[in-house]
């Protein structure tokens, strides 16, 4: 786990909120917006759904400990299951003609990593927490790599993540874009802004670049006349606006306090860094879910923990 001096934001350690009384599974939920409460909600009359007997809620909602590991391990479930239904909405969309092949990739792209991101608060606050929201990242690698082996084929999965329809190409970027995910969990987790924003860089950035620049991206850039204007100030301004977004998620839900004049020009910085990066003619040996995310790291690393 990579821990670092903060003076952009400071991660608020329970222990700082030791004066408010209420369960310790709630007290990072002090003043989060009205939908995230909701959600919240839903999340909780459903684990008790699923999860047994209303005395078992009870307990946790009561109780001074963090909730148990059944919660985590039913969110994670309801993850996994999710991811796998949301990959096949695409799939179905895409065998309708809805939508067209790299279109649907590209949602898948930009999606999943949003969405994986958006559940972190769901899990608890428990030590065992990060490792289980990483299996989906890890679970779907192992489903990439058995696909690409050729172990299992399930060909609509493989048709709505590659680029050209062959199996061998999902080690490839869909790989590194799981792989890149996992470390962004198993380091910074959500403790930290670094990694979220490596990931929304990646993800939305990354994404609109592809989507925007395809559609509207005639003038080039002329050191890569595979890359366009439109492209590249759709991923900057897409990858500080998620950015953006994630802090104030996070930050709203008490995990981190934010110095949002210190925030902005890092999240500035990083994602023109990695628009750069990505905008360079090195795609036939480096991949973007590499480039992208490693530029934004370091130099998450390094501006989210000093002052600029
Ligand atoms: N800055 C960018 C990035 C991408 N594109 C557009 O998006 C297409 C795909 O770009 P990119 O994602 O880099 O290509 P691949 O590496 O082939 O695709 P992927 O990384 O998704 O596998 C380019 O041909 C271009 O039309 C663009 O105009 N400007
Ligand atoms: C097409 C992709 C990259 C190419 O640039 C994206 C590949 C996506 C992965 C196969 C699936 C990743 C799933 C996430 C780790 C979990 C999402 C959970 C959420 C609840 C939907």
């Amino acid at each position: 786990m990579v821990s670092l001096p903060s003076t952009v934001y400071n991660h608020l350690s329970h222990g700082h909120m030791s004066a408010d009384r209420r369960p310790y599974s709630l007290q990072r939920f002090a003043s989060f917006p009205t939908f995230i409460h909701e959600a919240r909600i839903v999340a909780s009359s459903w684990r008790r759904c699923i999860g047994g007997p209303q005395q078992r809620l009870d307990v946790h909602v009561c109780s001074s400990f963090p909730p148990g590991i059944g919660e985590d391990i039913i969110c994670t479930a309801a993850a996994l299951g999710g991811a796998y239904a949301w990959i096949r909405i695409f799939d179905i969309l895409g065998k309708n003609g809805v939508l067209e092949q790299n279109l649907s990739r590209k949602l898948i792209h930009v999606s999943t990593g949003l969405l994986y991101v958006l559940i972190w608060p769901f899990f608890s606050p428990a030590p065992w927490s990060r490792y289980l929201a990483l299996s989906l990242p890890v679970a779907n690698a192992i489903r990439l790599a058995v696909n690409a082996l050729g172990f299992f084929e399930d060909e609509g999965f493989v048709k709505s993540i590659s680029r050209g329809g062959t199996s061998g190409e999902l080690l490839r970027g869909p790989f590194y874009y799981a792989l890149a995910l996992t470390c962004c969990t198993v380091c910074f987790w959500r403790d930290s802004p670094v990694g979220m924003t490596a990931i929304a860089i990646m993800c939305a950035g990354d994404g609109m670049a592809d989507i925007v620049g395809r559609h509207v991206g005639s003038a080039k850039l002329p050191y890569n006349a595979c890359k366009s204007w439109a492209g590249s100030t759709s991923m900057f301004v897409s990858g500080c606006v998620l950015s953006l977004s994630f802090l104030k998620y996070f930050s709203a839900l008490g995990f981190y306090d934010v110095d949002w004049a210190h925030a902005a020009w890092s999240i500035l910085y990083i994602s023109l860094l990695a628009t750069i990066v990505e905008s360079l003619p090195v795609n036939s040996f480096l991949d973007d879910n590499i480039s992208v995310p490693l530029v934004s790291v370091v130099t998450g690393i390094l501006l989210f923990s000093n002052p600029l």
